[in-house]
């Protein structure tokens, strides 16, 4: 077997009193869809956060493609071929849809200097490579901010792809999208992670979603891992069970925390 796209053992962070992720091991293989799920104040961000570098770890390890990720700032971490996506978009409104993914690829391929002057052809056939895999390629032309939410969120994922990553963080990838909206964005991420051998790992509140697409799920409660498995075990987990009652069902329709 393949050595784990990503290994994370004994993570931890406090903020003062609070233990907001407490000693969480796991592993991702290539190709695998694991979801994160927890209530609200779980520990999920933190965890996230402290994955793409964005804030230090008190304690433990992470590995990306076997390699120690300790002291890498975000943008380094990026760069070993890690895609994210994040909670609010982040794409500029007046450039066209092609013209956002070049960007990232320019600033993948270190050229932002020739930004200024940004003619428009520089990887072109590219972009629309990556629309097309996200069924966006008719759309290239249109001036990001006329796009609807759901196709923002789409366009966010081939921007997360221009580094051919191998690991995908996704924090709250649906957040905000109508639920038919969310299921589709979804399938077509596991889609695309399959096809690719890329391990995907993502929070998200709706069980609907967690439920149908992911292979492995990991339970935090109060920064603890409680449960971890296969939707089916997880959905008869009694512990689960028990973090999640009175506040929604983890056995799909409604949102969980
Ligand atoms: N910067 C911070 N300073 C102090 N406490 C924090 C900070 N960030 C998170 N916490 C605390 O750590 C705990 C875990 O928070 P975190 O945001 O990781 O949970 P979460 O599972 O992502 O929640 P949600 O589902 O609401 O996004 C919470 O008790 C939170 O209040």
């Amino acid at each position: 077997m393949s050595a784990p796209i990503l290994e994370v053992e004994k993570l931890s962070k406090s903020y003062g009193g609070v233990h907001a992720v407490r000693g969480v091991s796991f592993t991702l293989a290539a190709g695998e869809i694991l979801a994160l799920i927890g209530p609200n104040g779980a520990g999920k961000s933190t965890c996230f956060n402290m994955l793409n570098g964005q804030i230090g770890r008190d304690t433990g390890s992470v590995k990306i493609l076997g390699r120690d990720t300790t002291g890498l700032r975000p943008r380094e971490i990026w760069r070993l071929g890690v895609g994210r996506t994040f909670q609010i978009t982040a794409t500029y409104p007046s450039m066209t849809v092609r013209e956002n993914v070049q960007v990232a690829l320019l600033s993948h391929h270190r050229e932002l200097g020739r930004l200024f002057g940004f003619a428009g052809a520089r990887h072109r056939a590219e972009a629309d490579r990556l629309l097309g895999l996200v069924g966006m390629r008719d759309l290239a032309e249109r001036p990001c901010g006329e796009l609807a939410y759901g196709d923002l969120k789409r366009l966010e994922l081939a921007i997360a792809l221009v580094n051919e990553p191998k690991l995908l963080l996704m924090d709250e990838p649906t957040a905000g999208m109508a639920p038919r909206e969310r299921v589709a964005l979804m399938r077509l991420t596991a889609t695309i992670a399959r096809e690719q051998s890329i391990g995907v790992l993502f929070t998200e509140h709706d069980m609907d979603v967690v439920f149908e697409h992911a292979d492995r799920i990991m339970v935090l409660n109060r920064g603890s891992l409680i449960a971890g498995g296969t939707p089916a075990e997880v959905r008869n987990n009694p512990d689960v069970k028990a973090v999640y009652l009175g506040e929604g069902s983890v056995y799909g329709g409604e949102a969980a925390a």
